[in-house]
């Protein structure tokens, strides 16, 4: 194996990122060492390379970026004896410290010592890379790479869609980013009904409907919660799931769900918000959930069943797919443009 990959690396505090030639890394105790079969970009990366506020607040460079993966163990550090040679995995980004309160009441999604990958610490965006084995996933043989990788933010999807009843239930899901998008394929894979979609770009419309969205609509240009009115013969929807960041869409969509209805709040807003809490949340007496990472490690149990189910409707997601780095500046800027689903990157080119 060379001495030497190419890797995506937040070389200094500066917009952007560079592909540079970096030292094959070796692993420590408890550290296994994969090759990258696939790494997917996460709008967390978009941050880091666009380096905002919160990129220059948490990210010290030199690092190499990306947390979305599949790989295959190649080496295995002191102390490991959960995983060997030639197991296919994926990884959880949290690095949880199991010794907090939070930890302590199996609430391992929100560890108060969380170390995430690819943040803080050198990530996945290369031809290897080291993976604490604590937070290896096995991964079935025949799970294809792409759709393993997507294992992390399908996490964060299933635990918005399914934090409460959904069979059957009306939903209306705001943002059809990659994120909105893996939350109706698992809206629609858990029997919700309709799946209503707030999203203003025509492309990600698009891409909803091919997902399996039965209604979208441009918020730009017509009212969200009349919309809804209509199609759910003024009843509102049982289910909101906010996927978007956007105060508008967060205020629309409390305002489109049923009195009694369900809330899920993923998105993460670019500064405080101002809502109506009385008229819309708790005259409403509506439940609502915030949502961060993973439940560990059922959420890992369920994505892959889900997968392995063939109900999730993954392929019209994975909108770019790129063999080696080369061209990782060209795939940045369409992601930023809002031109794309999932994007993917099989490092190696043979
Ligand atoms: N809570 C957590 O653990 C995590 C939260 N996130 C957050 O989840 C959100 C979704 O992630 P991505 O899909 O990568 O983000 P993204 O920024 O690519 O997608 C957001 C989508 O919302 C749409 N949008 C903007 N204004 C809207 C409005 N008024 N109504 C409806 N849609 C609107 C945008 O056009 C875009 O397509 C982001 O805010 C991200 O920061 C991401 C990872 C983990
Ligand atoms: C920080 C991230 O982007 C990560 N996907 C997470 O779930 O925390
Ligand atoms: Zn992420
Ligand atoms: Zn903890």
């Amino acid at each position: 194996m060379a001495e030497k990959m190419p890797a995506i690396m937040k070389t200094k505090p500066a917009y952007g990122a560079e592909l540079v030639e970096v030292d094959v890394p070796k692993p420590g105790p408890g550290e296994v060492l994969i090759k990258v079969l696939a790494t997917s970009i996460c709008g967390t990366d978009l941050h880091i390379y666009e380096w905002n506020e919160w990129a220059q607040s948490r990210i010290k460079p030199p690092q190499i970026m990306g947390h979305e993966v599949a790989g295959e163990v190649i080496e295995v550090g002191p102390g490991v004896d959960t995983l060997e040679v030639g197991d296919y995995i994926s990884a959880e980004t949290h690095i949880v410290c199991g010794k907090c309160y939070a930890c302590r009441h199996n609430r391992y999604h929100v560890c108060q010592n969380t170390k995430i990958f690819g943040v803080d610490m050198d990530g996945v965006f290369a031809e290897y890379a080291i993976v604490p084995a604590q937070n290896a996933w096995k991964n079935p043989k025949d799970m294809p790479p792409e759709y393993a990788a997507l294992q992390e933010p399908l996490g964060n999807a299933v635990d918005t869609v399914l934090a409460g009843p959904i069979a059957g239930r009306s939903t209306l899901i705001t943002g059809a980013g990659p994120l909105g998008l893996l939350g109706i394929a698992v809206a629609k894979a858990s029997g919700a009904y309709p799946v209503i979609v707030s999203e203003p770009s025509e492309f990600r419309r698009e891409l909803a409907k091919k997902v399996g969205a039965d209604y979208v609509i441009n918020p730009f240009e017509e009212d969200p919660v009349k919309a809804v009115m209509d199609i759910t013969d003024g009843a509102g929807v049982e289910v909101f799931l906010e996927f978007s960041g956007a105060p508008k869409a967060l205020e629309q969509g409390l305002a489109a769900t049923t009195p009694g209805g369900r809330v899920s709040l993923l998105g993460l807003f670019p500064r405080d918000v101002t809502v109506d809490f009385n008229n819309l949340i708790i005259f409403k007496a509506l439940e609502v959930h915030g949502i961060t990472g993973r439940h560990l490690w059922e959420t890992w149990y369920t994505v892959s069943s889900l997968i392995q189910s063939g109900r999730l409707n993954l392929d019209p997601v994975i909108t770019h797919k790129y063999k080696g780095f080369d061209d990782f500046e060209e795939a940045f800027e369409l992601m930023k443009a809002g031109k794309t689903g999932k994007v993917v990157f099989f490092p190696h080119k043979g």
